[in-house]
């Protein structure tokens, strides 16, 4: 992991806009193994990118139906993460989390289901960021992740917990 910022963070700016949603019940999180898109055979949260005109919660709600046909209740965003990715554009991510829903998950064309015990969260089959923040959502702390990728590996990270974080 390199010391000193690979990149000037204080200009940097995302073309690519996405949200993840995690509800936690129970003492369990639903997880989604992806079937398509940037990500395709992770495990990860549902989400996508944002439509031109959504907002952040419009995104991260739709794309939760439209993955897992649940309708998510009261979510509240707790995180933000920026990645800075060699050979995808740069993302910026707004991170949800959840205790309630309407409906029962189910699999999609876009997604499977998992409920996963909190501890035993498989990190070894998620993004190589996520075991860095995830566990700050878990304890419903706020961060905000700074993440720099060489294809999918992490080479770079920041994060900052208790950050006040924009809508
Ligand atoms: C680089 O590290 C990442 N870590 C984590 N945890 N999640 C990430 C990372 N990079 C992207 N993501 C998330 C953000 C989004 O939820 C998805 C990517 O969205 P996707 O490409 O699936 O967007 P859709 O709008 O659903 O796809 P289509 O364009 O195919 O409709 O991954």
């Amino acid at each position: 992991m390199m010391e000193a910022a690979p990149m000037d963070w204080a200009i940097w700016s995302a073309p690519v806009h996405a949200t993840l949603m995690f509800v936690i019940r129970d003492g369990q999180i639903l997880l989604i193994e992806k079937k398509r898109g940037l990500g395709a055979g992770k495990i990860n949260g549902p989400g996508g990118k944002i439509d031109p005109g959504e907002s952040p919660l419009e995104c991260a709600l739709r794309e939760t139906e439209e993955e897992l046909r649940i309708r998510v209740l009261e979510p509240r965003k707790l995180g933000e993460l920026h990645f800075s990715m060699s050979d995808f554009p740069d993302i910026l991510c707004h991170v949800y989390r959840a205790e309630d829903f309407t409906g029962t998950p189910e699999e999609t064309e876009e997604a499977v289901p998992l409920w996963v015990p909190i501890e035993e969260i498989p990190y070894e089959r998620m993004w190589s960021d996520d075991r860095f923040w995830l566990p700050l959502l878990l304890m419903e702390q706020t961060f905000l992740g700074r993440f720099v990728f060489q294809g999918e590996e992490l080479v770079w990270r920041e994060v900052t917990e208790g950050v006040t974080i924009p809508d």
